[in-house]
C-alpha cells in the first residue's frame, strides 16, 4: 500500500493509455469510469455493489455535502469514506460547476462564487480556498480546483478572461490544499471551444506541476466533434505521465473515442440517471424499457451478461416494474447500466494492453448500431 500519489503508464495504443493511479485507499485503473455518487450516495445502489461491479473510485460533490449535511459535520463523523461505507478513493468536484448550474442568484467575482442554496435558500461564499477546506474536510483522495466553466456559446475575450480566472484560482487552490500526502488536487483546463485558449490553459496548469488534469467545460451541449477537437488540442499539451480526467462524460461511445484521444479517467450521471428513468445501456444499445413493445417480452436485457439485473429478469418484468413506478425498476437498471459501463472500460483497458483498440472500437460501434435485435 503506497502513502503516495503515484501514476504509472502502463501500455499505449495510438494516444490511449492504459495505466494506473496508486493512492493510499487503493490502486485505480485506467480508462477508468468514476460513479457518481452526488451526496455521499450511488443512488438506488449499495456501496458494496458499486465495488463488485469493478469501479475503484467514486465521484461526490462538494456543492451538495456543503449545504448538506455539511462539510464540518461530514468531518466530524469521521469523513466521507466512513460516513458512506466507501473505503476505496474519491474524487470529488468543487462546486463552481454545479453553483452555476443548480444554485439561486449566483454571482461570481475574484473572490470566488456567492449564492443561495437550492434547497433552503441560504446564502453561501465559496472562494477557492474555502472549496479545498471542505474538499479536505469531506477527506477527499483527489480534490478538484475551483474553476469557472464558462457557458458556450461565447464570445472569444470572455471565454478568455474565464479561463484566465480559473488559471488564477488553480493558483489559489495549489497553495490552499498544501501539501497532503497520498492525495492529490486536479487542475481543470477551460478555454471554452477555442484550441488556441484550451492550449494556453494547459501549458499553463502544467506549469503548476499539478498531480492530474482534468479538462473542464465540455459535456454542456456542444456537438461531439467540438469536444473531440478541443481533446485533440488539450492531450498533447498535458503531461504524458500524469493522468487527464475528462469531466461529465458521457456515453459509452463519448467515451471510447475520448479514450483514443488520451483520457484516462471519466464520470457521468448517464448510467444512474438513465436507469432511473428506465433505461438501459447494453451492448446492442439502449433499450427503453417504457417502450410497450417489451410488455411480453419474456428475454433478458443480456442472457450473456455476468450481472443478474441483465441476466436474470425478463424485460417484461422490467417494463412492468418501471411502468408502476416501483424502486426495483430504477435499482435492477442502475445496477445493469454501471455493469456495462465497467464492463465497457475493463474492456478498452484489455484492448489497449493487447494493442487493439481501434478494431474493440469498432465492434463496439456496431453492436451498439446493430440495435437490439
Ligand atoms: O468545467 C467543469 N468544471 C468543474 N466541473 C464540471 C463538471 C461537468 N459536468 C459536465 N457535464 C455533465 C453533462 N451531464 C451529461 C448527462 C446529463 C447531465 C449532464 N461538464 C462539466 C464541466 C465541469
Amino acid at each position: 500500500m503506497t502513502q503516495s500519489f503515484q501514476f504509472s503508464l502502463l501500455a499505449t495504443d495510438g494516444a490511449a493509455r492504459r495505466g494506473e493511479v496508486s493512492m493510499p485507499r487503493g490502486t485505480i485503473r485506467t480508462p477508468a469510469f468514476m460513479p457518481v455518487g452526488t451526496a455521499g450516495t450511488v443512488k438506488a445502489m449499495y456501496m458494496d455493489q458499486v465495488r463488485d461491479l469493478g469501479a475503484d473510485i467514486i465521484l461526490g460533490n462538494t456543492y451538495h455535502l456543503m449545504l448538506r449535511p455539511g462539510a464540518e459535520r461530514v468531518a466530524r463523523l469521521g469523513g466521507l469514506h466512513e460516513f458512506a461505507r466507501w473505503p476505496h478513493p474519491i474524487l470529488t468536484d468543487s462546486g463552481g460547476f454545479q453553483v452555476m448550474s443548480l444554485a439561486q442568484l449566483r454571482k461570481l467575482s475574484e473572490k470566488g462564487v456567492t449564492f443561495k442554496s437550492h434547497i433552503d435558500g441560504v446564502v453561501h461564499e465559496m472562494s477557492p480556498e474555502r472549496s479545498i477546506e471542505i474538499q479536505g474536510l469531506l477527506g477527499s483522495d483527489i480534490q478538484m480546483q475551483l474553476d469557472e466553466c464558462v457557458a458556450l456559446p461565447a464570445e472569444r475575450d470572455v471565454i478568455e478572461r474565464s479561463m484566465e480566472l480559473s488559471l488564477r484560482w488553480a493558483d489559489r487552490c495549489k497553495i490552499a490544499f498544501g501539501d497532503q500526502p497520498g492525495r492529490a488536487m486536479f487542475g481543470i483546463v477551460q478555454g471554452g471551444d477555442d484550441e488556441a485558449l484550451r492550449v494556453r490553459s494547459a501549458e499553463a496548469l502544467t506549469g503548476l506541476d499539478l498531480k492530474g488534469y482534468a479538462v473542464g467545460g465540455l459535456a454542456v451541449g456542444e456537438p461531439q466533434p467540438v469536444m473531440l477537437a478541443m481533446l485533440d488540442a488539450v492531450c498533447p499539451a498535458l503531461p504524458q505521465h500524469k493522468p487527464r480526467y475528462l469531466m461529465g462524460v458521457g456515453t459509452p461511445d463519448d467515451i471510447v473515442k475520448s479514450v483514443q484521444r488520451g483520457i484516462d479517467m471519466f464520470d457521468c450521471v448517464m448510467p444512474t440517471r438513465a436507469g432511473r428513468h428506465g433505461l438501459a445501456y447494453t451492448r446492442h444499445g439502449k433499450i427503453n424499457l417504457r417502450n410497450a413493445r417489451h410488455a411480453e417480452d419474456s428475454r433478458p436485457l443480456d442472457a450473456e451478461s455476468d450481472c443478474p439485473a441483465a441476466r436474470d429478469y425478463s424485460r417484461a418484468y422490467l417494463h412492468h416494474l418501471v411502468k408502476a413506478g416501483e424502486a426495483l425498476g430504477g435499482m435492477l437498471l442502475t445496477w445493469n447500466n454501471l455493469s456495462y459501463y465497467q464492463s465497457l472500460m475493463q474492456g478498452l483497458r484489455d484492448a489497449i494492453e493487447a494493442g487493439r483498440l481501434a478494431d474493440h472500437a469498432a465492434a463496439l460501434a456496431e453492436g451498439w448500431a446493430r440495435g437490439d435485435l
